[in-house]
């Protein structure tokens, strides 16, 4: 655990919605007058599109269908490992961005596909928060669940995980249907023993979850919206969490087990910003005393 320079992670599959939910720490960064770097998980993948498509092309021709960008190996985990650790020490370390569409190659001159050069971090931050895929990583080469110091899962049912990479891959990616369809199941071996392990270990998971029919989300014509979802918010460690203030404050919202609770969708927002506003309070404060 760091303490003089914390970190926080949000982990989610592609399309989970860890960018959405960025936006809510922004919003309480900002209210809160909270300077935070921010990492993004896609600037540790190990290759660029068309070395990774390579990758994929050797691998396949020696047998292995397993390997993708969920893949431990596809990723340069321990660079990020040590990046977090460097952070936690001393406020300083470096990231850089993974393109993806044009609209991010006009912003930073490089093409989709390719990362940008290295950066150092801009100094005088109190915090990293980091969103992508491997945000609580244990196995046999890096822990990083133990350097960040708050763990966030995104997480929606696996159903609407899908409809969500569908659609926004289809939408600001320009794939197909078919194209994503087959990156969902060439990920789905890596899903399962690199992505889902984590989010035991994190300490908070939000869980969106349908309340409209999604049994083909093949061919569903859009993202179930707020209201048509609700959230289950589970605490890995419910002591200290008030329960009855959150289920006071959030209309429509109710305990399931004793460190779960289920809001209406269009409540998520307002349930992060109840629950995670004194928790990042509280790291900055400890921090600024260590
Ligand atoms: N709570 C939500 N309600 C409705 N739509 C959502 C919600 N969260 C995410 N989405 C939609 O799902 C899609 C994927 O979300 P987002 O881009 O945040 O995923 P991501 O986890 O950041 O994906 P990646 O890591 O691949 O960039 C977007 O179209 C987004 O608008
Ligand atoms: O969302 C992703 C991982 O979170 C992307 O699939 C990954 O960053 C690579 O994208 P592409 O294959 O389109 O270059």
């Amino acid at each position: 655990m760091s303490k003089r320079f914390p970190i926080i992670s949000v982990t989610g599959s592609s399309g989970a919605g860890t960018s959405t939910v960025k936006h809510t720490f922004e919003q309480i960064f900002r209210r809160e007058g909270i300077k935070a770097v921010s990492i993004e998980g896609d600037a540790f993948h190990k290759f660029n599109r068309a070395d990774m498509k390579a990758e994929l092309a050797r691998r396949a021709a020696e047998g292995d269908q397993t390997f993708s960008h969920f893949s431990y190996e596809a990723n340069e985990l321990a660079e990020l490992e040590r990046v977090f650790r460097e952070y936690g020490e001393t406020g300083k370390g470096r990231s850089r961005t993974y393109v993806h569409d044009e609209a991010e190659a006009a912003k930073t001159g490089v093409a989709p596909g390719n990362f940008t050069e290295w950066a150092p971090f801009e100094e005088g931050s109190d915090l990293l928060f980091y969103e992508g895929l491997h945000g609580s990583v244990v196995n046999d080469t890096v822990d990083l669940a133990r350097l960040a110091d708050l763990k966030i899962g995104v997480v929606p049912v696996i159903n609407l995980e899908w409809i969500q990479k569908i659609h926004r891959d289809r939408a600001t990616r320009g794939y197909s249907t078919e194209a994503v369809t087959d990156t969902i199941l060439r990920r789905m071996h890596a899903y399962v023993h690199c992505i889902t392990p984590q989010f035991t270990r994190t300490d908070i998971n939000f869980q969106r979850v349908p309340v409209v029919d999604t049994s083909n989300p093949f061919v569903a014509r859009w993202i179930p919206t707020p209201d048509e979802s609700l959230v289950v918010i589970r605490f890995r460690n419910p002591r200290g969490i008030d329960f009855p203030y959150l289920v006071s404050m959030i209309a429509g919202s109710w305990m399931t087990r004793a460190n779960s609770i289920v809001i209406p969708g269009n409540k998520q927002d307002l349930a992060m910003q109840l629950i995670l506003t004194p928790l990042i309070e509280r790291l900055v404060r400890d921090a600024k005393r260590a």
